[in-house]
């Protein structure tokens, strides 16, 4: 766990041996007490130097013992014995110093950082605070502002801006452990006392208050009802004005305040989620770790609507090859005016040049006979993807993987038009591709192991949270949007307003309620798949109740909205109203509140009240058990990838895990007596009918979740 070296014959080296990270466990805390101990005992000894195994410096506590009791010796008292030694200490950082790592550096006398290291205090992604002296230090040593930030955003640091900000003595090319004993050599009988950074006065700005107003208004902005970044101005409040003795219990008093609390439990729980969801497994046995992605030099995009283009920018910004195509000149012209835009934006805000050498544009499908890999984003309409795809088949050489960015259409039908059903993947981007962090992987059950890889792998490479999921009607995400939504309208038909329900679901902590989203999204594009699928339009049976289709209640109030021509922001009306088309200031409209009065009075609906509590329960309850159906079909194949899914794709609040996280933090008990309670005022809504899952983990004890895998026995997977 910590490995104690003599080099040079007086440097005691002492190497934090934990894979993959170096993390601090209870066994690591001991091993570094004990090898500090032995250094500073040894007489042989003259200065210590302090490094990570396999390049890695340290990835801070280890967060999965936060889950139990706390064991082992605890951190600050190590850290601060380290910083009193009368042996100069010197942190060698390669990799990562991050949280309890970074304020182990902070406690050595002097810090060498290699050039391509990161630093960082990310504690506040977990829901916790650096309770192990960094509130205290790294003010003091940097001074309130700069501190500030990187305490209550949790950014990682580069070396370079690290030595700018005097965190680190020293960035080096060469081995960072190297140079450091070289280092500690020379700091031998230098005196200490103005490297103990926790005897350092905080430089104190002399509007400290309005400071921390400012951050504190802008922290609540940003994070509606996320407590850590609160109780870390609190403490680095308390390095502004309190010695470090009183300080450092500050700190531990408002780490007491989070430690517990269900938001870090949540945010502790997403970090292990995400990387859970790349670890996509199929009933035949493959898996992320025993198939072999293919390279992928070439791609091309068929389609340059706002999709195919963020999925080109996607490409081309991480090297590959892509060769755009669209089916008119003008149409061709247009996009690539505005994939060249975008690339060049990209490229200035990230300090590099525009990849447009790798791009070509072309009218002609025959232009892709030898790429590597194509994604279909042409119109959402089946009869045209099939055409797309038969001619592909036909054009591109046997080899060639042929994906479709379809948001929710039957990919298997598609796979079924080629010669090649086992080389056909979904491959479902979030709008705007090139910004949003979520491709949804879908698997047809033609789709090969080494084909689902590929695009997991490509997913990754692209900087996304690539999850692997089934294929059903609008996949996970689209699939559970619709019981969502669905509750939504039912409320405006009850006697809620838009405001009042988004209100509730941003204080809830989304970043926009569900009526602002759709008026971001655009309300056509639902407007038009209901008028397909036969919901509203001139195919609607006249003889049908205007309030039910397929015996089921519908509300046709989003289709009122959109005869009106209000499609949302881009018309400056839809939910809301606007300034101008295009605005995003979102004003309520009075039209849109006689609409709802209108209809209810048409319908001789009595208005109620209706309570934050029951917006919240009825559209995010209804959500959940759609994604406990999702489980129990097979289409998802942990609720952790539903709530990873719900996370980058949907803007669901972090602080509150996912909707299945969520679910279970309300206990799974309440949850299946509140849907239980609506489904029996609506029992003509089936999505509010308790999910047979939901009822079953409720009969086993309502376990956590991350052991309903256990439970989900499914017939067949669709994964
Ligand atoms: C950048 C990374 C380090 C590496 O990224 P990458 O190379 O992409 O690899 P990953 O896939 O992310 O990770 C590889 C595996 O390693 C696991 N991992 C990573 N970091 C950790 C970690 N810190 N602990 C445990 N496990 C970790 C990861 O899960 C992967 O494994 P698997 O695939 O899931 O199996 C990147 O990993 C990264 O960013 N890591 C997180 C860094 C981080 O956030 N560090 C901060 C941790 S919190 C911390 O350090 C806190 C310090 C203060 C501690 C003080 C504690 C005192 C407690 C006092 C309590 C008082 C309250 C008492 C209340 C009461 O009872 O009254």
């Amino acid at each position: 766990m910590a490995r104690y070296e003599l080099v040079k014959r007086s440097v005691a080296l002492i190497t934090l041996t934990n894979p993959p990270v170096n993390a601090l466990s209870s066994a690591v805390r001991h091993a570094m007490a004990k090898s500090m101990e032995q250094a500073l005992n040894d007489p042989k000894v003259t200065a210590v130097v302090i490094c990570g195994e396999n390049g890695r410096f340290c990835g801070g506590a280890d967060i999965r013992e936060f889950a139990g009791p706390l064991r082992g010796p605890p951190l600050v008292p190590l850290l601060d014995a380290i910083e009193a030694g009368e042996k100069p200490v010197v942190a060698a950082i390669e990799g990562v110093a991050l949280g309890g790592g970074f304020e182990l550096a902070l406690v050595c006398h002097y810090c060498i950082a290699h050039f391509k290291a990161r630093l960082g205090l990310p504690e506040v992604t977990l829901g916790i605070l650096p309770a192990a002296g960094g509130t205290q230090r790294l003010p003091r040593l940097i001074g309130i502002p700069a501190a500030l930030e990187l305490i209550t955003t949790g950014r990682h640091i580069s070396a370079q801006e690290a030595l700018k900000l005097g965190i680190v003595d020293q960035v080096t090319e060469q081995n960072a452990c190297e140079v450091a004993v070289e280092f500690a050599l020379r700091a031998v009988a230098k005196p200490l006392s103005s490297r103990r950074v926790s005897m350092l006065t905080t430089p104190c700005p002399p509007d400290l208050d309005a400071l921390l107003e400012v951050v504190t208004m802008e922290v609540k902005k940003k994070a509606r009802g996320v407590m850590a970044p609160l109780a870390c101005i609190q403490a680095v409040r308390a390095a502004a004005t309190m010695p470090y003795s009183k300080g450092i219990k500050r700190e531990s008093e408002l780490m007491a305040t989070l430690f517990n609390s269900g938001q870090a439990r949540a945010l502790q729980y997403c970090f292990f989620a995400q990387r859970t969801a790349g670890k996509w497994t199929l009933p035949s046995g493959a898996q992320w770790n025993n198939s072999k992605p293919r390279e992928i030099r070439s791609a091309a995009i068929i389609g340059l609507g706002t999709m195919g283009r963020g999925i080109v920018v996607s490409l081309a910004r991480v090297g590959i090859s892509v060769i755009a195509v669209e089916s008119e000149k003008k149409l061709l012209e247009t996009g690539k005016q505005m994939v060249i835009g975008m690339l060049e934006r990209d490229a200035k805000r990230r300090g590099v040049s525009a990849s447009l050498n790798l791009l070509k544009f072309t009218l002609s499908l025959q232009d892709l006979k030898d790429v590597d890999l194509v994604i279909e984003a042409v119109f959402e309409d089946m009869a045209l993807k099939k055409r797309v795809f038969q001619e592909l088949s036909k054009v591109c050489r046997p080899a060639t993987l042929l994906c479709t960015n379809t948001s929710g259409l039957d990919v298997d039908a598609l796979a079924g038009v080629t010669d090649r059903p086992h080389l056909v993947v979904g491959m479902h981007f979030f709008s705007p591709a090139h910004v949003m962090k979520l491709l949804e992987v879908v698997c047809g059950p033609r789709s090969s192991s080494e084909t689902i890889a590929t695009a997991m792998s490509l997913g990754k490479r692209m900087g996304k949270v690539s999850v692997a999921v089934g294929n059903c009607p609008g996949f996970v995400g689209n699939r559970m949007l619709k019981p969502y939504m669905d509750q939504a309208t039912f409320l405006l038909e009850e006697g809620a307003t838009p405001e009042q329900i988004d209100k509730a679901l941003e204080d809830f902590g989304f970043a926009m309620g569900v009526f602002r989203m759709s008026d971001l999204a655009g309300l056509d594009v639902g407007w038009r798949i209901r008028k397909e699928s036969g919901l509203t339009g001139p195919d609607v049976d006249p003889k049908n109740p205007p309030r039910r289709r397929h015996g089921r209640r519908y509300c046709p109030i989003p289709d009122m909205v959109c005869e009106q021509g209000r499609f949302g922001q881009k018309t400056g009306r839809g939910w809301y109203m606007y300034d101008k088309p295009g605005g995003t200031n979102a004003k309520p409209d009075p039209l849109i509140q006689n609409l709802l009065e209108m209809y209810r009075s048409r319908y001789a609906i009595q208005p109620r009240n209706i309570s934050d509590q029951e917006i919240i329960e009825r559209c995010l309850f209804a959500l959940a058990n759609e994604g406990f159906r999702i489980l129990e079909d097979g289409i998802a194949a942990r609720p952790e990838d539903i709530d990873v899914i719900y996370l980058f794709g949907y803007g669901f609040p972090r602080h509150r895990g996912g909707p299945m996280f969520y679910a279970s933090m309300v206990g799974l008990e309440r949850v299946l007596e509140r849907l239980e309670h609506y489904h029996q005022a609506h029992p003509d809504v089936p999505h509010l009918e308790p999910s047979p899952l939901l009822k079953k983990l409720v009969a086993c004890g309502s376990p956590s979740v991350q052991t309903w895998r256990e439970h989900i026995k499914t017939m067949h997977s669709h994964l």
